[in-house]
């Protein structure tokens, strides 16, 4: 196995349970997997060796939350938006048509580029979901394509009941022919509980017969108004839900139980219900942020994604929602960069392989042009995305010099 030495960081920001920051640092590569890390002056020899001109290193992003399937333009919903008007569930049906339209050529080339935008900002893995196919050949065309080019694939076929059908019987479809030909394809499936979409009986419907089938669960829940969609949620042992906006009490203290038989400071034991920001998506909505500070005091895990999609966020930069959650949601900075690398990992339950430096993981490491990860919130809008290694290999980026 061939050995990097990545060396001359300013620091490297491990994400590990106890935020641990190297300063003047160095990694070492071995094959895919980090083989060491600690102060440069103490590095071991390598066969190839890397100076990374005092930038700062940091886990690739883990995202968590996205939407890359689909085809056509809703930006005058969203001027329409800023103008004034509510976001609807029903933009939905918008994108369905165009993306029913595009040849798989076309569709796996968007989906593919999105997936390169996401890599050159330093998201190493990524999750996307369906849910603009909302029929058996179109959610299974999504799947498929989407598992050619993402890390995950999440089945969203209950995102919108498509016009024309009655709401039961579309429940139906989703819940049996629809779930049983996406099924090679996909590793989770998800549910938008919302008014406008679906509702408690339809969502724990969703739920069971995805967990029968043997897929992991999330929920869109909580983003419009309050709703059941975070209790469902923590009911049924979803890994995640996303969204979260509007919390009550219980809500909050759902998923806080949820997380009772976890030891943070080890990071084991049964993992609860994590709650995903989406702070793109908040702001391109105008609805109120994610309550991120609030349910990390009641002890909850969280995640941050860039829920990258046509009709709510249009962004996959996991680094503006790392700016917004450490300036608006009173994040701090290693609270923000641990919920965007190992939290999307608790989320996607893959914690063990990514989201953290620490040896025995998958090298996924991002460089910024940048000497530290603070500067991610201080400079936000910046482009400070630098080298990107995926797996020991860069895969985005030049390296310094
Ligand atoms: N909320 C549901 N689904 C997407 C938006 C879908 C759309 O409007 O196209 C979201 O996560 O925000
Ligand atoms: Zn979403």
């Amino acid at each position: 196995m061939t050995t990097t030495l990545i060396t001359n960081l300013s620091e490297a920001f491990t994400s590990d349970a106890a935020a641990t920051l190297v300063t003047d640092a160095a990694i070492l590569i071995d094959g895919e997997k980090i083989a060491w890390i600690g102060k440069a002056v103490d590095a071991p020899e390598a066969d190839t060796v890397i100076d990374a001109g005092y930038r700062a290193a940091l886990p690739g992003w883990v995202d968590s939350h996205s939407h890359l399937v689909f085809a056509g333009d809703r930006s005058r919903e969203f001027v329409a938006r800023m103008a004034g008007q509510d976001y609807a569930a029903g933009g939905i049906a918008v994108t369905t048509a165009a993306t029913r339209a595009a040849s798989d050529y076309d569709l796996t080339r968007l989906v593919m580029g999105r997936a390169a935008e996401a890599l050159a900002g330093g998201t190493t893995y990524l999750e996307t979901k369906t849910g603009y196919g909302l029929s058996v050949e179109e959610e299974t065309r999504h799947a498929r394509i989407a598992s050619t080019v993402v890390d995950q694939v999440t089945f969203l076929g209950a995102h919108l009941v498509p016009a024309g059908m009655d709401a039961q019987e579309y429940t139906d479809l989703v819940c049996g022919e629809m779930l049983e030909r996406v099924r090679p394809y996909v590793q989770f499936a998800d549910v938008f509980c919302e008014r406008g979409a679906f509702n408690e009986a339809q969502s724990r419907q969703v739920l069971t017969a995805a967990r029968d089938a043997g897929l992991g669960l999330r929920v869109h829940g909580n983003q419009l108004g309050p709703g059941p969609g975070t209790r469902l949620a923590v009911e049924f042992g979803a890994s995640s839900v996303d969204h979260v906006n509007y919390l009550d009490e219980q809500d909050v203290a759902a998923l806080a139980g949820s997380w009772q038989g976890w030891d943070p400071a080890t990071r084991s034991g049964v993992a609860g219900t994590v709650a995903t920001c989406l702070p793109a998506c908040d702001l391109s909505t105008r609805q109120p942020l994610a309550p991120g500070r609030e349910l990390i005091d009641a002890g909850v895990q969280i995640a941050l994604a860039s829920n990258c999609n046509p009709g709510t966020s249009y962004t996959s930069s996991m680094s503006f929602c790392v700016a917004t959650a450490v300036l608006q949601m009173k994040l701090s900075i290693e609270e923000a960069v641990i919920a965007a690398t190992y939290g999307g990992a608790l989320a996607l339950g893959v914690q063990d392989k990514i989201g953290t430096l620490v040896v025995g993981k998958r090298a996924d490491i991002q460089l910024l042009n940048a000497p530290s990860v603070a500067h991610l919130a201080y400079r936000p809008g910046m482009n400070l995305s630098g080298p990107v290694f995926r797996a020991g290999k860069l895969v985005a980026g030049k390296l310094p010099g």
